[in-house]
């Protein structure tokens, strides 16, 4: 199935949150059955069969999206989230973004050594946010076996800052 309707359900969204950042609302995406459909299935498409134990999704947008892979994939679903969230002890990153500085926390028990796992998050940027979360994943010992995208900001090379890491994106903004 093509991605263009997809791609056309992506609002831009000038100057937010701040002045010069164009930023790319998925909500179009989500309040439509089908458009939310093809999303998962594709972001799934990047597991290829592997038996993938563990989904890691990122607060928040990620969230949306790598529950359902996990569900759709029969895996476990594990959080990554902003600092100060997570309950149980944990393993925190500081990084920057497109738009900010932030940190990230992982419960330190929630993957065990060797467990595969796929990192899922709605759109990868200047790649800060997904190089903290595979660095947390690495930390714990887990192997993850790729991460994938709905949106990639080519532009920001975002990759770069994921190593050897297997990437892959649905929509890519050159
Ligand atoms: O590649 P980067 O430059 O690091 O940017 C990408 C990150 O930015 C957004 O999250 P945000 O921190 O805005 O959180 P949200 O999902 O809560 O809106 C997006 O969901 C990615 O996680
Ligand atoms: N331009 C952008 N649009 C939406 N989310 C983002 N996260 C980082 N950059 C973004």
């Amino acid at each position: 199935m093509s991605t263009d309707s997809l791609r056309s359900a992506i609002r831009d969204v000038p100057d937010f949150p701040k002045p010069g950042i164009v930023f790319k609302d998925i909500t179009p995406i989500l309040s439509d059955p089908s458009h939310f459909r093809q999303s998962i299935s594709l972001l799934c498409d990047t597991a290829r069969g592997e038996k993938i134990d563990k989904v890691v999704g990122i607060d928040a947008r990620g969230f949306i999206f790598a529950a359902a892979v996990a569900d759709r994939l029969g895996a476990g679903f594990v959080p990554i989230r902003k600092a100060g969230k997570l309950p149980w002890q944990t393993r925190g990153l500081a990084y920057s973004l497109e738009y900010g500085e932030a940190t990230v926390e992982i419960h330190e028990d929630a993957l065990a050594t060797g467990e595969k796992v796929l990192l899922v998050d709605d759109l990868l940027a200047t790649g800060g946010t997904a190089a903290a979360a595979v660095q947390l994943i690495d930390g714990l010992g887990a192997h993850l076996v790729a991460a994938s995208f709905l949106i990639e900001l080519s532009f920001l090379h975002g990759r770069q800052a994921l190593g050897d890491h297997r990437i892959e994106s649905i929509l890519a903004y050159e």
